[in-house]
């Protein structure tokens, strides 16, 4: 099994995080929490409430597990299609393999990565709705002051499975938007490369951010949902599971609920997987 994808799937994870947090964090917040009018109001309000810093609540813990899941997702998708193909990764820049076995490698990534992210992305999710200004001394004291406190008070709280509520949202969320991914990924890179000839630079960044957007456009829905699910239970539990949560958040807010955090989950999308995918062939290649 080529250990190469899974250190160049947790370099590039990394990088890509960094990059898109900013983005994740005000998406978060439109989608479970009703006091921001849109998209500006929220990254105002943060920025005035709690300064730069507030973008960047919840990425300690992701920064680490972003790195643990980019690589098991790249590895496993990676490894599975050779296994299907019997065609490396070099050998595939060239040749692509058939977009059934594209999309079966990356729906079998997308499975198990869930397994590692959900503990991770609850927490993240929690810490990204914490909207306290910066504690001050006295002040009012979060209810999680940071993911370790944040996942021991869920254990304690909520018990071991609380570590993973909301993940067979996520499952369903990741499991086909990822075949999603690999499949626009792979695709472009094929049709605007000369035969027989390694993409360029550009063909990747464009490749991957198209294939960002792709995913996370066919995401958005199950992601409201997962992100609800991940935050009931902080108080009362207000759903029975993931289709109560679907029908009540259609019956209480229409259709257009399901969009929210659109425009920023495609916005976060291109830059973030631009740089995931460029980054990683990059380092395929160097260490090629
Ligand atoms: C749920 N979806 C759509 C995805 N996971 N898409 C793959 C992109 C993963 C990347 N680390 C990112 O955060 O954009």
């Amino acid at each position: 099994m080529p250990v190469e994808e899974f250190v160049a799937g947790w370099i590039s994870g990394a990088l890509g995080l960094v990059l898109g947090h900013p983005f994740d964090t005000v998406k978060v917040r439109l989608q479970t929490q009703s006091t921001y009018r849109g998209i500006m109001d929220c990254i105002v309000k943060t920025y005035r409430h709690e300064s730069l810093l507030g973008f960047f609540k919840g990425m300690s813990f992701p920064l680490v597990s972003i790195a643990v899941v980019n690589s098991v997702l790249f590895g496993v998708y990676s490894n599975v299609l050779l296994a299907l193909t019997a065609m490396s990764h070099q050998e595939r820049r060239t040749q692509l393999p058939s977009y059934t076995h594209v999309f079966i490698a990356g729906c079998t990534g997308g499975v198990i990565q869930t397994f590692f992210l959900a503990p991770f992305d609850l927490i993240k999710v929690r810490l990204q709705n914490q909207t306290e200004p910066r504690v001050q001394p006295g002040g009012p004291q979060p209810r999680y002051r940071g993911p370790v406190h944040c996942a021991a008070t869920i254990f304690r709280e909520e018990g071991p499975r609380g570590l993973f509520r909301g993940a067979w949202a996520l499952m369903l969320r990741d499991t086909p938007t990822l075949g999603l991914y690999f499949v626009t990924y792979e695709g472009f890179c094929h049709q605007n490369t000369p035969h027989g000839q390694n993409p360029s630079s550009a063909t990747v960044l464009v490749a991957g951010g198209f294939a960002g957007i792709a995913s996370w456009v066919a995401a958005t829905p199950l992601d409201v949902i997962k992100s609800r699910m991940q935050m009931d239970g902080l108080r009362r539990r207000e759903y029975q599971g993931v289709l109560d949560c679907v029908v009540s958040s259609f019956r209480q807010e229409g259709l257009r609920v399901f969009f929210r955090g659109l425009t920023i989950n495609s916005a976060r999308g291109f830059p973030v997987n631009a740089v995931t995918f460029l980054s990683y062939e990059y380092l395929l290649h160097s260490w090629g």
